[in-house]
């Protein structure tokens, strides 16, 4: 992840780091050794005792063990390994062997089969990784269940949000404490269980237990208890659509979708919302149908406005005025999405009007994406990139991208990690809370997993391409790390101060297509979570377009940072001629803009006599002097630019 800020520094004490590394390296081992080893009984009472105090304990503050110190200001950064992956389970429940308690095994993933569990004790409520006692039903057996990271669901804890639980193809494993635990990596791989609703004797029984679940989904939803209202709703639907119920009383069906697609769109879980409202469509003439209708053409208008389909969602709406023709909010719709698409085909944005409607309240933007000067195609050493279709001016737009999931450092998502890779021994900052997001928005969209999926990051997963099974959305939660580490940027501070512990970080998925250069020729800037792409040269049709992840001038600081945060050597011209450079002349430029960026924070350009312009322009020279003139002919030179834009602000000035 690269940041627009320069305080993206954590200083982590060697300690700390070692005690990071040693305490992963350490869980490591002991699980290989103990790996296919029969799982020990746990002591029932001193295990329910545990995890009552610890959740306690952690109700009053105490330390997470999973946090780790840095120096000043940062604080404490949840501490992480990664790199250890495995894909979730891809397999319908229904598919899966029941397996025991008893029958688990150390360091094992066991596959094909699945656990069905009670909560038995309170949570033991962790920012990384919540966890609590569970058992089977009628037994004393007791084993600890951890998630990692992905704890909530629409706000809602999962953990505590019901009493009985399947997991799938569950993996037992030690914790970093060296504790036997069952742990949950990818949200999908935890079944949350509802009470079963009883099959209904006869069509009349089945057509009460319909309705009650809707009044019940009803309710739910008067006291904003989406999830719950979600899932009555869902259980409605079971019945309504059996033949039996569907014949009698075919409107309960789509009463209960038009409800779902409702709760759907505040749970934004767009897809379904749409689907739902399709189905609730009835299609006769009475004023009562149409005004149903009506709703229903409103829900799935909305539900592809958000997704971004706006020429699907003009259809919906234009349909609902065919119904309702006075209704204001279609209007407005309408109006709105003619901008959209006139946005979405020629890049005309009124960058005014968006930036007015922008604040900390409200910091995304009401904007279709423009990408229809680039495609993507092979870029030679590179992977994939990003290349022009046709010819673009200097300053015009290239892209103008609405990110995909931004989370800003003022929201309550924003979490920074410490992550240790176990594949290359580094530890990173990482912006965990944006892989959350994008998890969960993927979970809620399975329609967008597939595009996010093909962004390019170190681990592929099992290359069985499933993202849905009958269960629901799978995610796989490794993936999404690591194309977050390689893909995602740094829109900025824009609504107010953050530091590395509170970054704000999104993903853009067309951008993300962008390699790097340091002679760029194109660059960024963000309005809210609008990327926009200017050409800062002119490009010609057929070229490849590159912006810079890292602006550093320092060639050694540049390559470290490119290749820790994104595993890459740059190899563009202005690399080769300054790898070519002695590290001794590299070390001078480095002192030498050093000293110009002290200079150029001490003195300011309106005070400047002529006396300390002379001593400007003999720093300027000195810097000019560590460049061959030969070698970097038509190349920028990165170290001489500060102290070059305050001398022509200074002449200016005089
Ligand atoms: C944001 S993605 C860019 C798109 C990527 N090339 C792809 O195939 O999807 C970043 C990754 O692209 C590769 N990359 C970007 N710029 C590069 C460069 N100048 N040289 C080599 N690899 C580069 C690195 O693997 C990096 O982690």
């Amino acid at each position: 992840m690269a940041s627009q800020q320069d305080g993206n520094t954590v200083f982590m004490t060697e300690q700390e780091s070692e005690r990071i590394r040693n305490v992963a390296k350490n869980r490591l081992k002991k699980c290989s050794e103990l790996a296919g080893n029969a799982r020990e009984r746990r002591d029932a009472t001193a295990a329910k005792q545990q995890a009552t105090g610890a959740s306690l304990m952690a109700d009053m503050g105490a330390p997470d063990p999973d946090l780790a110190q840095t120096k000043g200001r940062a604080g404490t950064f949840p501490a992480l390994p990664v790199g250890q992956v495995y894909p979730p389970c891809v397999v319908p429940l229904q598919d899966l062997q029941p397996i025991k308690l008893a029958d688990l095994q150390m360091e094992t993933h066991h596959r094909g089969r699945r656990l069905t569990v009670k909560r038995a004790s309170p949570v033991v409520p962790l920012i990384a990784r919540p966890w609590t006692m569970v058992q089977e039903e009628g037994e004393e057996d007791m084993e600890r269940l951890e998630l990692c990271l992905h704890k909530s669901r629409h706000g809602e804890d999962v953990l505590e949000s019901a009493s009985s639980f399947v997991i799938k193809e569950p993996y037992f494993t030690l914790t970093d404490q060296g504790e036997p635990t069952i742990r949950v990596d990818h949200p999908s791989d935890l079944i949350v269980c509802r009470d079963e609703i009883c099959d209904a004797k006869d069509a009349t029984e089945a057509e009460k237990t319909a309705k009650n679940c809707k009044d019940k989904g009803n309710s739910a939803l008067e006291k904003n208890k989406l999830a719950l209202a979600h899932a009555k709703y869902t259980d409605g639907l079971k019945v309504a659509r059996q033949d039996v119920v569907s014949e009698a009383s075919p409107d309960l069906a789509r009463d209960l979708f038009r409800n779902r697609a409702h709760v759907n769109l505040l749970l934004n879980q767009l897809d379904e919302a749409k689907s739902d409202a399709k189905a609730a469509l009835i299609g006769n003439e009475d004023e009562r149908s149409k005004d149903l209708d009506s709703k229903a053409y409103f829900r799935a208008g909305s539900a592809a406005y958000n997704l971004g389909e706006y020429q699907e969602a003009k259809g919906f709406f234009e349909e609902q005025l065919k119904l309702t023709p006075e209704n204001k909010t279609a209007i407005a719709y309408l109006k709105n999405i003619e901008v959209r698409l006139r946005e979405q085909g020629t890049g005309a944005y009124n960058f005014k009007k968006i930036r007015a409607n922008l604040s900390r309240a409200r910091p995304r933007v009401d904007a279709a994406s423009f990408l229809n000067n680039t495609k993507v195609e092979e870029s030679k050493g590179r992977g994939r990139g990003l290349f022009a279709t046709r010819d673009i001016p200097a300053g015009e737009i290239v892209i103008c991208e609405k990110a995909f999931c931004v989370v800003w450092g003022h929201e309550k998502e924003a979490l920074t990690a410490m992550t240790y890779d176990v594949r290359d021994d580094r530890i990173r900052v990482s912006p965990v809370g944006l892989s959350k997001a994008i998890v969960q928005k993927l979970l809620s969209n399975p329609s967008q997993i597939e595009k996010v999926m093909d962004l390019y990051g170190d681990y592929q997963g099992d290359g069985s391409g499933v993202s849905k099974t009958e269960d629901g959305p799978v995610v796989d939660t490794f993936r999404v790390h690591d194309i977050v580490s390689r893909n995602a940027f740094g829109p900025g501070s824009q609504f107010g101060d953050e530091g590395v512990s509170n970054a704000s970080t999104g993903l853009w998925i067309w951008a993300a297509y962008i390699n790097h250069s340091c002679v760029a020729n194109a660059k960024k800037e963000y309005i809210g979570d609008l990327m926009v792409l200017r050409a800062t040269r002119p490009i010609t049709a057929g070229e490849e377009i590159f912006h810079s992840y890292d602006e550093s001038s320092d060639y050694d600081a540049r390559q470290t940072s490119l290749m820790t945060t994104w595993g890459f050597e740059c190899s563009c011209p202005l690399c080769v001629a300054e790898k070519t450079d002695s590290p001794a002349v590299r070390k001078k430029r480095r002192d030498l803009a050093d000293d110009a960026d002290q200079f150029v924070s001490t003195e300011h350009y309106l005070d400047a006599k002529r006396l300390t312009i002379s001593k400007a322009k003999r720093l300027l020279k000195a810097i000019e002097d560590t460049y061959d003139e030969k070698k970097y002919k038509d190349l920028p030179r990165f170290a001489t630019q500060r102290i070059q834009e305050w001398l022509s602000l200074a002449n200016q000035k005089r």
